[in-house]
This record gives structure tokens, sequence and C-alpha cells, in this order.
């Protein structure tokens, strides 16, 4: 009885290996109207939106990849890029990110020079410079 319950904990152990993914979080930010729900739904649904409405706060996405024969979650992170819908949240953001992706328009100039601030809100967070972006 002792060895077969010492068997099926170990086959437990090992499923759990084998199912275990490991999940990277990608914080998203730009100013608003770049596209970034549009990029992120793009690659979590396949498709792009029909329309979109102002991000307020943080929505998320998931997307399940397989690199290397490794299970890999990638949870993305479309932030608000208006200052009003982003708020007191902002330090949540930057909690345990392990990337963070810079988006904005190639026909807007305005939203690659508004990058500059980005950055910035980046470094008060205290962003690692060892996390990619
Ligand atoms: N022409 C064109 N329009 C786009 C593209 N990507 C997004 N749009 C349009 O740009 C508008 C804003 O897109 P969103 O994805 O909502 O922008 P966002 O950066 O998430 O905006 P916030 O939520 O306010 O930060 C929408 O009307 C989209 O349809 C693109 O690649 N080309």
């Amino acid at each position: 009885m002792e060895s077969s319950l010492e068997f099926s904990s170990s086959l437990g152990s090992v499923s759990s290996l084998l199912s275990r993914c490991r999940t990277f979080k990608v914080l998203v930010i730009g100013d608003s109207g770049v596209g970034k729900t549009c990029l992120t739904h793009r690659l979590c649904a396949g498709e792009f939106p029909r329309r979109t409405e102002a991000t307020i706060g943080v929505d998320f996405r998931e997307r399940a990849l397989d690199i290397d024969g490794e299970k890999i979650k990638l949870q993305l992170w479309d932030t608000a890029g208006q200052e009003r819908f982003r708020k007191s949240m902002v330090q949540h953001y930057y909690r345990s990110v392990h990337a963070v992706l810079f988006v904005y328009d190639v026909t807007c100039p305005a939203s690659f020079n508004g990058l500059t601030a980005w950055v910035e809100e980046c470094r008060q967070n205290s962003l690692g410079h060892e996390i990619p972006r």
C-alpha cells in the first residue's frame, strides 16, 4: 500500500513537471492611439480587432508558445496610453516585468518622440537595465 502511494505521488510530480509552463510578463507601452491594443490582439487572437476603444488601466492577453519543445506563456499587458486612464496603477504594471515593448505609430513622428517619456517612466519605476526592451 505504501509503495503504491509513493508511486502515485511520484507520478504526480512528474506530470506536474511536464505540464509546467514558464510565464513571461511583457509590458506594452506607448502613446494613446498608436495601436497597442490592435497589436496585442493580433498576436493573441490571430486577427486585428474590428474596432477598439481607449484602454482604461490595463488589458491582459495571453499567447501560448512552443519554443524548442518548451511551453511558454506570453502574458501581454496592454496598458492605457492616456495619462488619465493610468493614474496610480502604473507602479503595479512594472512589478515582475520580463520585457517591455515600446510602440509608436510610424505615420506619427510625435508618437516616436513621445517614447522618451515612456523610457523615463521605466526609469522612474526602477526597471532594471537587464530587462529587454
Ligand atoms: N491604419 C492603421 N490603423 C491602425 C493600426 N493599428 C491600429 N490602428 C487604429 O488606430 C486606432 C487606435 O488603435 P488602438 O490599438 O486602440 O491604440 P492604443 O495604442 O491601444 O490606444 P490606447 O488604448 O488609447 O493607449 C484604432 O482606430 C485602430 O483601428 C495600423 O497598423 N494601421
